[in-house]
């Protein structure tokens, strides 16, 4: 009998054109998506060497990372950000390459409409320039994050040279606490392993506490699994996957569904397969998670305190918490905050957006905070119309942007000025992430909502109470 195999060794196995003795393989790309920030030079090395995209039908692109989240119907004010776009649209004209830019109905925050179109699908290998391609795995494929000269490979020839990782399981079970959402999960995660803990590692994530989530709350885990320093994260898909592909745009219909169903059934771990490393949680041991520091494993339960400074103390600990101005030793609970941003490829899709109308609903934000929901895609910020949810995040005074990436980044006008307190959906809380000077603290959407009701860092389970 074969040697039982884990689901990423199985994917790999069957994607691997070439084997280079003590060296790379050559794996083969089912989809690779583009964007404005990765592409430019990988185009322009195309170009220089007279070579055509290989396959164009398997390249996806959109803009995200540069895009206004106001009056995307006008030209992008911005000089950088609209060289970006318009050497995006440039390129893709001349190599063939579909464009879903502003003003398509598909447009969004690429880890968002992969899977939302029905592109991401179950045992395929999947990249993109970018680190949060980690995303997709959410439906049971091996997707990873890229860099330019890769992407340019990937264009030309539909192939990646890669080093095999290693293997990890990461095991949560039993049931979630009320106000507890997958965000907490993830950020209690690499609060526990550290944000070196994954690395060199592909984890899959399993237990009766994953299966429990939704689609959309699992894509949220494999987003911020590459935030543990993995190369990726999946989930081997199951009836929830399959329901949550059926009938989406790019999906397979007829005869071809019924075979890949077939196929994606079989994709499992054995029962005896082996990993590198396994980790065990219980998910009644999870609070509602909050950062306070400058790096995403910098986080803690919503009621604890920040960590002393001292000698036993990560020597970034003490520099976060200047950045931060917080005190070691104290709560953060009760913390003033200025801004709240609900979005990015972690926390913008429409269960996100719903979860938090739910908790404004009826309720003002307080007066001194700003409070942006940008939605991870038309498609996304449609829906919210369609269900009313526009209208009661207006009324509570939040702002509905367009969407894009937005303050997650700050790579176009959305950022948090220097100084003020963000309590943040997005994944990454590093020193001038969201603007230069802003202080991220990353959470759950409803945790960010129940901060923007209060203006303060706020126990959301005090508010889902009445
Ligand atoms: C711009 C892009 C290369 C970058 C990434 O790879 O992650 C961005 O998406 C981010 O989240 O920092
Ligand atoms: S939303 Fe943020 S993390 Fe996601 S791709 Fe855009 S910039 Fe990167």
């Amino acid at each position: 009998m074969a040697a039982a195999k884990t689901l990423f060794d199985k994917i790999w196995d069957t994607h691997v054109v070439h084997t280079v003795e003590e060296g790379p393989q050559v794996l083969y790309i089912d989809k690779h998506f583009i964007h404005e920030v990765t592409s430019p030079q990988a185009f322009a090395g195309l170009k220089k060497r007279g070579i055509p995209v290989y396959r164009t039908e398997h390249t996806i692109a959109t803009a995200d990372h540069n895009v206004p989240t106001e009056n995307q119907h006008l030209p992008i004010k911005d000089v950088l950000s609209r060289h970006q776009v318009d050497t995006l649209i440039r390129n893709c004209k001349e190599f063939g390459v579909e464009l879903y830019g502003l003003g398509h109905p598909y447009q969004g925050i690429v880890h968002v409409i992969g899977p939302e179109l029905g592109i991401t699908q179950p045992g395929m290998t999947i990249v993109c320039g970018d680190s949060h391609t980690s995303t997709h795995g959410a439906f049971g494929n091996i997707a990873f994050g890229i860099g330019t000269s890769e992407v340019e490979q990937v264009l030309a020839t539909q192939c990646v040279l890669q080093r095999k990782p290693k293997t990890m399981k990461i095991q949560v079970d039993g049931e979630l606490k009320r106000g507890v959402l997958s965000k907490d999960i993830v950020l209690y995660i690499i609060s526990q392993l550290t944000t070196s803990g994954g690395t060199g590692h592909f984890i899959e994530f399993c237990g009766s506490a994953i299966e429990a989530l939704s689609m959309e709350a699992r894509m949220t885990i494999c987003n911020m699994s590459i935030e543990m320093g993995a190369r990726g994260g999946l989930i081997a898909p199951d009836e929830k996957t399959f329901e949550y592909i059926k009938g989406r745009q790019f999906a397979p219909v007829g005869n071809e569904w019924e075979k890949k169903l077939a196929e994606w059934q079989r994709l499992k771990t054995d029962t005896d397969a082996k990993f590198d490393a396994e980790y065990y949680f219980k998910a009644e041991d999870i609070e509602p998670m909050i950062t306070y520091g400058t790096n995403p494993g910098m986080g803690m339960g919503i009621t604890q305190f920040i960590p002393q400074v001292n000698g036993t103390s990560s020597s970034g600990l003490e520099k976060s918490l200047k950045y931060m101005e917080l005190q070691g030793g104290s709560q953060l609970l009760g913390h003033e905050i200025d801004f709240v941003f609900i979005g990015s490829c972690t926390n913008s899709r429409i269960e996100d957006l719903r979860l938090v109308a739910d908790m404004v609903k009826g309720k003002k934000k307080a007066a001194h905070v700003q409070a942006m929901i940008v939605p991870g895609s038309r498609q996304v910020e449609q829906q919210a119309i369609a269900e009313g949810i526009d209208l009661i995040l207006k009324e509570a005074g939040f702002e509905l942007r367009q969407s894009g990436c937005s303050a997650c980044l700050g790579m176009n006008e959305d950022k948090i000025p220097k100084g003020k307190y963000c309590v943040s959906t997005s994944n990454r809380n590093f020193e001038g992430r969201q603007g230069p000077g802003a202080r991220t603290m990353l959470a759950s959407p409803l945790t960010a909502a129940a901060a923007a009701l209060t203006g303060r860092v706020t126990d959301v389970r005090d508010l889902l109470k009445d």
